[in-house]
């Protein structure tokens, strides 16, 4: 599958959020959207109110990754606004099959997401229920910070569970994911590429989007 690529808004400027969005709009695929609430991860950003406004000003899809301590509760509420994409943590969840069979349900890509320390294995039956798999490649909350390179063999062993049950899961990677890093995710198996400092912290966002696409696509071999 071809490299897809979420700039995580984490890094842009939060009080010209619409603008920073525009800015990569013809390059990126997706729009990352962190939702912390200072419980699941020790940082707060935003939440629902920012998503349903956000909604109306993207011309992509939001892909909206909540580091929350409730996911069960508020996972749908994301996906009936129009996220194109929710993903709810593993070690938060509850009722992780009903919560993403609720994101289905309402239209949304169902995505689970896993620590830098969770194993994955113990997520292989809950493939068939999801569309992506997020694996953290920083600890969760905050962004800026350097890539955990210890969490790419696991990267590797869920793309080969992914590909033994031959399903179309996609495999994302969030944190210190940039020009030097990219080419160790793809190679090891992800496809899509969350970014915030690489993209907001560049001069031109927008080109290193198309930098981190290329680099990504020539070490998948695409
Ligand atoms: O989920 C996240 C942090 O918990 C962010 O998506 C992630 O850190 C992206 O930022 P950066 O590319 O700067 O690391
Ligand atoms: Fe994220």
């Amino acid at each position: 599958m071809a490299a897809k690529i979420s700039p995580s808004i984490l890094s842009a400027d939060f009080a010209r959020l619409a603008e920073e969005v525009a800015l990569i709009s013809d390059t990126a695929d997706w729009v990352h959207v962190d939702v912390m609430d200072n419980h699941f991860v020790p940082n707060l950003t935003l939440g629902l109110p920012v998503v349903e406004a956000l909604l109306k000003h993207s011309a992509l899809p939001l892909d909206c990754h909540l580091m929350i301590e409730d996911p069960d509760r508020w996972a749908p509420a994301y996906a009936e606004a129009g996220a194109g994409s929710v993903t709810i943590h593993a070690e938060a969840a509850k009722a992780p099959i009903r919560t993403l069979r609720a994101i289905r349900a309402a239209g949304a890509r169902a995505g689970l997401g896993i620590n830098p320390a969770t194993p994955v294995e113990p997520y292989e039956d809950l493939l068939g229920e999801i569309d992506m798999l997020l694996i953290m490649t920083v600890e969760p909350g905050f962004g800026g910070q350097k890539f955990l390179d210890v969490v790419l063999p696991k990267v590797r062993r869920a793309r080969q569970m992914i590909a033994g049950r031959d399903l179309p899961v996609w495999l994302q990677v969030d944190g210190g994911v940039s020009a030097e890093t990219i080419e160790r995710c793809a190679e090891a198996g992800a496809d899509v590429f969350v970014a915030g400092n690489a993209v907001y912290g560049a001069d031109d966002p927008a080109e290193a989007v198309r930098n981190l696409r290329a680099k990504a696509e020539a070490a998948a071999g695409d």
